[in-house]
């Protein structure tokens, strides 16, 4: 089986793992799989539209407000892995069925992993599924109906944007639970915004409506609450993707490699991810075409 662990990137001499994962860690990974597919309840499914270049997640466990099951936490990994291999994507939305985003972890397949080996165990492999994510060469965003708490925030931070509905409610309700955040958004919070409005928003534990969450930066973009707010986010994220794949897969992947490596190995990339493109199709094309921009 392969092992999506380890995301290679060629940087002048060196290789560098953008992950840290070690082969040993790989095998635990797959470890808290196996337990994981058997904590079963609801779905996650995948629809690529090969047209428009864009991916749809849906999360969908209706009776528990799209918790999200460990079989769920499964399948979106089997999903990162599918959507790692699709060469011709450009965008990503990620959303929940039945107007929600999600009400976080499934409670009921907490019940049964409560040992802190346990809780590191699926720290790690759901963490690292949303690592894969939010690497991935696509732009992605998360659509937030209805509610995204706990790790359903931890989920939605994994995206490049956010797009909530304007009912729709934000928390990061770990503190409440006597946890922290455990999924990885914690650090994406500290990155994204520094030391104190991360440790405001963590420790307040409090609710945000879409109005504050897009007033902090969290939120990209503002919807009325609607049916077709699927078709409208795809709209809004077609401004990002549009165009030829291969232009907006380097310019993400740049975007992944300076968020992670030193800026020498940062720069290194971004040459060769330019100089693929360069005297490329969309290149010469554009070369000849008198653009006014
Ligand atoms: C490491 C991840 C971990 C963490 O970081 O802490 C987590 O994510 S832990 C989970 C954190 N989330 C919660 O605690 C959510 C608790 N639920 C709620 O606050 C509310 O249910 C809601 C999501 C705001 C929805 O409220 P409402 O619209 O009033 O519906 P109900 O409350 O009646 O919910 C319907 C049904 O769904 C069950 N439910 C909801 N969330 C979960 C969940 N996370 N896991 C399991 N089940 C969940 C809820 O118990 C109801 O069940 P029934 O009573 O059997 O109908």
């Amino acid at each position: 089986m392969a092992c999506s662990y380890f995301q290679f990137v060629r940087s002048s001499h060196r290789l560098v793992n953008l992950t840290g994962f070690t082969r040993r860690n790989c095998t635990k990974v797959h470890k808290a799989q196996d337990t994981l597919k058997h904590m079963t309840g609801g779905s996650v499914t995948l629809d690529k539209d090969e047209k428009s270049g864009i991916a749809v997640i849906s999360l969908d466990n209706n009776k528990k407000k799209n918790a999200l099951s460990g079989s769920m936490m499964c399948e979106l990994n089997d999903i990162i892995n599918e959507l790692q291999l699709w060469q011709t994507g450009k965008g990503l939305i990620l959303r929940g069925e039945n107007q929600t985003f999600c009400s976080g972890g499934d409670l009921d397949t907490f019940q049964n992993i409560l040992s802190p080996e346990q809780g590191y165990s699926m720290s790690g492999f759901i963490g690292q599924c949303l690592t894969n994510l939010s690497q991935l060469p696509l732009i992605s965003v998360a659509l937030v109906e209805g509610n995204a708490l706990g790790g359903g925030a931890e989920m939605a931070m994994s995206c490049d944007f956010m797009v909530m509905s304007d009912d729709a409610r934000f928390a990061f309700v770990q503190k409440k639970m006597g946890v922290i955040t455990g999924f990885g958004a914690g650090t994406r919070l500290v990155r994204k915004f520094g030391t104190l409005k991360a440790l405001e928003i963590l420790a307040s534990a409090r609710t945000m409506d879409a109005t504050e969450c897009e007033q902090l930066g969290l939120a990209s973009k503002i919807l009325p609450h609607s049916e077709n707010v699927l078709d409208l986010t795809k709209s809004w994220l077609h401004n990002y993707c549009d165009g030829d794949p291969k232009v907006v897969r380097n310019l993400k992947a740049m975007v992944v490699a300076a968020s992670n490596l030193s800026l020498e190995d940062s720069h290194a990339i971004e040459r060769r991810l330019f100089s693929e493109l360069w005297g490329g199709e969309s290149h010469l094309k554009a070369q000849k075409s008198k653009l006014k921009h």
